[in-house]
């Protein structure tokens, strides 16, 4: 499905020269500082979850320009259940709304076709919630772009616990010899790790948290074993594409064909001669 392409010329452009080099093939985002960013504001809490939905928005749209092809963003944790009631309410209502919204014609979700997952425990979800997550999800059924995995509801201890509940449902039917339960089979117990569709979502090679924390705070423990880290002092309703092309500067310079060309230019200067 061909994009409506409503980003920028120079972001565009910027992408483009981006996807020359390599590019992560899944990235994930935590989220954070929505609440301090409303606060910096001097604005209602909720304002600052609404600007950091709208600011998800963006960066999907980034990329998806870049030609990024599974997306991860930690929505809401179980943890964030223990919120005041009334934060948790305005959250739930949130998202009824954007799950709602990405069901429309002009969604960036519609727009790229992108393929839609919600993965965490769904029975803590209220019933109103769930029915716009899988009325969205269901719309995206035939879609073949790019994933959107959200984790609402998740911790990645959760997802463990479940791939390790199915495994062992799965052997105690006969259907898995406990000599094949490995890394793979693992793998495809997870469900941020399985697209609808059935296929196998790359491993996260990049995994972004805003709002200067510096830990995973239980979001994918086992998909970003080899992700290369970015945390970012910036809020997240605040980031900037600029704070964002800087992380994939650093992605793009630690790939090894890159580290190794740039590791034999400065022994190529060092050494006499070979550059004159
Ligand atoms: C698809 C969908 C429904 C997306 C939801 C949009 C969204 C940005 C959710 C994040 C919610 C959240 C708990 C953010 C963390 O900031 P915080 O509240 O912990 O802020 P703080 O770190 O400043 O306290």
């Amino acid at each position: 499905m061909a994009a409506d392409r409503r980003l920028p010329w120079w972001l565009r452009w910027t992408c483009a020269i981006f996807r020359a080099g390599e590019v992560p093939r899944h990235v994930a985002f935590i989220m954070d500082g929505n609440r301090r960013y409303a606060r910096q504001l001097g604005v209602e809490l909720q304002a600052g979850h609404t600007a950091g939905f709208d600011k998800l928005e963006q960066v999907l749209e980034w990329c998806l320009e870049l030609g990024v092809e599974a997306v991860t963003v930690f929505a809401f944790s179980i943890d964030n259940f223990r919120r005041p009631a009334a934060e948790v309410d305005a959250l739930m209502s949130l998202a009824r709304d954007k799950f709602a919204h990405f069901q429309a014609h002009e969604s960036l979700i519609q727009r790229y076709g992108m393929r839609l997952q919600i993965v965490g425990d769904l029975h803590l979800v209220p019933p109103a919630v769930l029915a716009e997550m899988e009325r969205a999800v269901a719309l995206t059924r035939t879609h073949t772009g790019p994933l959107l995995n959200v984790c609402f509801a998740y911790t990645a201890q959760h997802e463990l616990l479940h791939a390790t509940r199915a495994i062992v449902a799965a052997t105690r039917a006969g259907e898995l010899d406990v000599d094949e339960i490995d890394e793979h089979a693992i793998s495809r117990a997870m469900p941020s790790n399985v697209a609808p569709d059935g296929q196998q979502v790359p491993a996260v090679d990049l995994l972004v948290r805003t709002s200067g924390e510096r830990r995973l705070s239980n979001f994918l423990l086992w998909q970003a074993a080899g992700a290369r880290l970015a945390f970012l002092d910036v809020l997240w309703p605040a980031l900037s594409a600029w704070s964002f092309f800087a992380v994939l500067i650093q992605f793009q310079l630690s790939q090894p064909a890159v580290a190794s060309a740039a590791w034999r230019d400065r022994e190529c200067v060092r050494s006499s001669g070979c550059c004159s």
